[in-house]
């Protein structure tokens, strides 16, 4: 928590601002129960209503100060608190920007939506309160526990005794508070998983019938949920009671002692009454300390949840002194490359030695699983290799900027992904300032042009988060045109024409090898149709290479090639 408070420095100003304005207010506090004693000692007994008017009129004057004070410090809390929330959202989301795939799997995509916006909105909360009452409530308590002294030392000994058990009382809800409101930080987590999980795969669950499934297991989380969060409330609102019989049955010992006093003529009525209300102020400071027990508990919970997120080193860092590529624009070499994945008991990909050039085109084909996304998901350094390395442009990839790097790719996924906006706003995601004839020209090359036309309000005609109001085949040809427009040296194409048909497929091919004639293309296919024009074709099995050549060579050397190219014939014909 306190690592996260440290955003609060740029706030030094307004947070001084805050104190002095709370420390008026406190000291209006402190000053009215004693006016007030005057008022019945003086004013009242000796029936001067001149003098009751003034120090009344003063009074009034002292708490419209106070209330200006305390609404302006308000202002500023809320101010502060908000701006606090922002940066801390922002740092947190710039962090896991440059997280690999590697630390997202670790924490998990629901978990770190909800960090990013519960937690964070847990801890602004506390920074809110505790500008307004963690200075207030001290203060008043200090103020109000001198002041109880000065008026009569020897009835101030109840709050002495007092303030211990209401300390023991605290200590105990908070303790049990802790835990659960951490439990239940993970259950929202739980819940998140679940909506988030139900809300994207709506389709599969419907053509599942696992609706019902999906409604109980909805059902149990919330219920979960609801479970805990009732307990810690339970557990937090015993608090308040707990705090107001300890206040009533002080106030019933300080009347009962101060009558005793007034009784013997060591006290007057106006002291016993300024003092009813010190003690008041004391156990109301205390009381305000205890609301934000309800808050620190679920916020160091949180702080620490977002500190975990914060304290993760990305596996991939900058080099210290990047190196500028010089050599040949587009060239790629895999020198006897191994990686696996984190807890994987196999190297998903082992000993890949290969170069691919400009001008060329080099297909990665075999089976599912065999490594063929792992193997081009290395060259934009989406993960690091464990042994051997990769050059591009001559320069190993993990000494050079990565901004640099990914900056020669045009990275065409397995799973098109497009964002909500219009057509043209997701072509020029990787070139803001691409014309419309770019964006068009590239289209044309994706076969999108068509579809795109059709469409109402063709090249503005917005796109649905994820892309959803397209079709799979039409989705990938626009990621295929948005990765075009960028012209990049190098292109990989992960799969991205598995979801067109042959004679779509076939035209876009043919344009491709027309655009792409000096770019250094990657093509990861499953159909042999996709791959057999290419100059030199890389057959995968179990993560290891098993065969280079043109497609003529692999079939008279490769079995596994002949194995798929034979499957598929088999399969066209029996088609
Ligand atoms: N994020 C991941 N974490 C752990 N293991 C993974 C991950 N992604 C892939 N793997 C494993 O690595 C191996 C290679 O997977 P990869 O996705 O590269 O295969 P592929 O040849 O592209 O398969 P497909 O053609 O089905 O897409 C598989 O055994 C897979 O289970």
């Amino acid at each position: 928590m306190k690592e996260l408070l440290k955003g609060l420095r740029p706030h030094r100003v307004s947070v001084a601002c805050i104190v002095f304005l709370i420390f008026l207010q406190c000291l209006s506090t402190v000053y009215l129960p004693h006016q007030m004693s005057d008022i019945v000692d003086i004013g009242i007994v000796h029936g001067d209503v001149p003098y009751i008017l003034r120090v009344g009129g003063l009074m009034l004057g002292v708490s419209v100060a106070a209330a200006v004070c305390s609404i302006t410090a308000g202002f500023l809390s809320s101010r502060v608190a908000a701006s606090f929330g922002r940066t801390l959202r922002s740092k947190v989301f710039r962090h896991v920007e440059n997280f690999t795939l590697h630390e997202f799997d670790q924490i998990g995509t629901s978990s770190l939506i909800t960090r990013t916006t519960n937690d964070i909105a847990q801890v602004q909360q506390l920074v809110n309160m505790m500008l307004r009452l963690m200075i207030r409530a001290p203060l008043t308590a200090i103020g109000g526990i001198m002041m109880a002294f000065y008026t009569d030392a020897t009835l101030a000994i109840v709050v002495v005794v007092v303030m211990p058990i209401l300390g023991l009382v605290i200590y105990l809800v908070y303790s049990r508070g802790i835990t659960m409101f951490r439990a239940m930080q993970k259950k929202m987590d739980k819940l998140n998983r679940v909506v988030r999980e139900n809300l994207t795969g709506i389709r599969v669950i419907r053509s599942f019938n696992r609706i019902e499934y999906e409604q109980e297991r909805f059902h149990q989380a919330n219920f979960d949920l609801t479970n805990t969060a009732t307990k810690v409330n339970q557990t937090m609102a015993s608090l308040t009671p707990a705090m107001m019989i300890i206040l009533n049955f002080s106030t019933i010992a300080i009347v009962w002692f101060g009558g005793i006093r007034i009784d013997h003529g060591d006290m007057q009525i106006g002291s016993l009454m300024a003092f009813i209300q010190y003690v008041t102020q004391i156990l109301f400071s205390i009381m305000m300390v205890s609301m934000m027990f309800f808050v620190i508990p679920r916020a160091t919970a949180s702080a620490a949840r977002i500190n975990e997120v914060l304290h993760m080193v990305p596996e991939i860092q900058e080099p210290h002194q990047p190196v500028q590529p010089t050599g040949e624009k587009g060239t790629i070499a895999f020198e006897d490359v191994t990686f696996s994945y984190p807890g994987a008991e196999h190297p998903a990909i082992e000993h890949i030695s290969f170069q691919a050039k400009p001008g060329q085109v080099t297909a990665i084909i075999g089976g599912t699983g065999s490594g063929k996304s792992t193997l081009v998901s290395l060259i934009p350094r989406f993960y690091d290799v464990d042994a051997g390395r990769i050059l591009v442009d001559g320069v190993d990839i993990r000494d050079m900027s990565q901004q640099v790097l990914r900056q020669k790719i045009g990275f065409v996924p397995q799973r098109a992904v497009l964002f909500s906006g219009t057509v043209a706003d997701n072509l020029r995601y990787g070139k803001e300032d691409a014309t419309d004839e770019e964006i068009r020209h590239a289209a044309d090359i994706a076969q999108a042009t068509s579809f795109i036309l059709e469409m109402e309000d063709g090249f503005e005609a917005h796109l649905d988060q994820g892309g959803m109001n397209v079709s799979g085949g039409q989705k990938q040809r626009l990621s295929i045109a948005r990765a075009l427009v960028r012209r990049p040296e190098i292109y990989v194409f992960d799969d991205s024409f598995s979801a067109l048909d042959f004679k779509t497929e076939a035209k876009l091919q043919a344009a491709l090898r027309q655009e792409l004639q000096e770019a250094t293309v990657i093509v990861v296919a499953q159909r042999v149709s996709t791959v057999m024009d290419a100059d030199q074709i890389i057959v995968l099995d179990a993560g290891q290479v098993v065969g280079i050549g043109r497609h003529r060579e692999l079939l008279d050397t490769c079995q596994v090639y002949q194995e798929i190219v034979s499957s598929q014939l088999a399969e066209e014909e029996t088609a």
